[in-house]
């Protein structure tokens, strides 16, 4: 596989996306191989009566505990292709996705109890209008067969968490773009998963509002001490948010390069005019140009 020649003093592409272990940001405590997610020669064909689309080709990918990694790459790459294999949302064509150990896939069918250590975010809120935010951050847990007191005790624990306390009994009407992220964030951290899976979550944003965001997700990212699957399009949300930041090229889907963002947390936005986030960006700019 070609990789990306990044400018002087980035660091090193991870050659075939074989993730080494020692080559992220390892947060402190964790081991070094306790891996949350591994990909393994994962690929995926969507087939049709028009055309077969290669969407993903032998993606290989370790993700450790409590790492947070952004995916980016231009339109039809396969970011929310892949996203949605580790959610068991749709099959793989071949490969193991194992998250915290266990193979998510058996053939077609997904493992349920895999299935529940997974919090899955889109780019739209998808709540239900007629339930408050109260009852829309808990149908999860209400699915499942907790208790009224109970769900609704941690929903109003998970309201607080994402910044909505006092909104509790509002309809999703009542409520701005980023408040509704806000509460679809919550819902999905209502059953305490263990990974979070993110969709392009603030895509339909304003800048500052997005701004604010993310600054809230990785707050929120660190309370939960959650390992964070993040699709973006965007080169600076990536690099402000990732441990590593993956590229993937289309046609078919792979990826191209890791890069390691060696930042602090928690990051504040004023990281964002400093030495190392420059030289990322200016890096992933490059290789996403480099496509062309
Ligand atoms: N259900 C489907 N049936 C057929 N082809 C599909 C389907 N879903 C996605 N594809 C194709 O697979 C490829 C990858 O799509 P995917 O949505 O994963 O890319 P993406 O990187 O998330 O794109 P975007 O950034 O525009 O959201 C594209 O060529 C797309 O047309």
């Amino acid at each position: 596989m070609t990789v990306t020649e990044l400018p002087a003093g980035q660091a090193a592409p991870e050659v075939g996306g074989t993730a080494s272990p020692s080559a992220g940001v390892v947060p402190p405590g964790v081991p070094e191989h306790s891996a949350e997610i591994e990909i393994t020669g994962v690929s995926k064909d969507y087939v049709t009566k028009r055309a077969t689309t290669h969407a993903l080709s032998d993606i290989n990918l370790s993700i450790r505990k409590r790492e947070f990694v952004s995916l980016i790459g231009r339109s039809g790459c396969g970011k929310t292709t892949l996203l949605r294999v580790m959610a068991g949302l749709v099959s793989p064509t071949s490969g193991e996705v194992r998250i915290g150990g266990k193979s998510l896939w058996k053939g077609n069918s997904v493992d349920s109890s895999v299935v529940s250590q997974l919090g899955v975010v889109f780019q739209d809120a998808n709540l239900f209008p007629w339930y408050n935010i109260l009852d829309n951050i808990s149908l999860p847990q209400r699915l499942r067969g907790v208790s009224k007191a109970e769900r609704h005790a941690r929903a109003r624990e998970l309201a607080d968490l994402v910044g909505l306390g006092g909104f509790e009994k509002s309809y999703p009407r009542e409520l701005s773009g980023g408040m509704r992220q806000r509460a679809a964030i919550a819902r999905a951290l209502s059953c305490q998963p263990e990974l979070l899976l993110m969709d392009e979550p603030f895509g339909a944003l304003d800048a500052m509002t997005r701004e604010r965001m993310n600054l809230e997700i990785q707050r929120i990212a660190l309370a939960t001490e959650a390992t964070v699957v993040f699709v973006t399009h965007d080169i600076s949300e990536a690099a402000f948010l990732g441990d590593r930041v993956v590229h993937l090229t289309p046609r078919p889907g792979r990826i191209q390069d890791i890069t390691t963002v060696e930042l602090e947390r928690p990051r504040q936005i004023d990281v964002q005019t400093g030495r190392e986030f420059t030289r990322v960006v200016a890096g992933l700019r490059h290789a996403l140009d480099a496509e062309e």
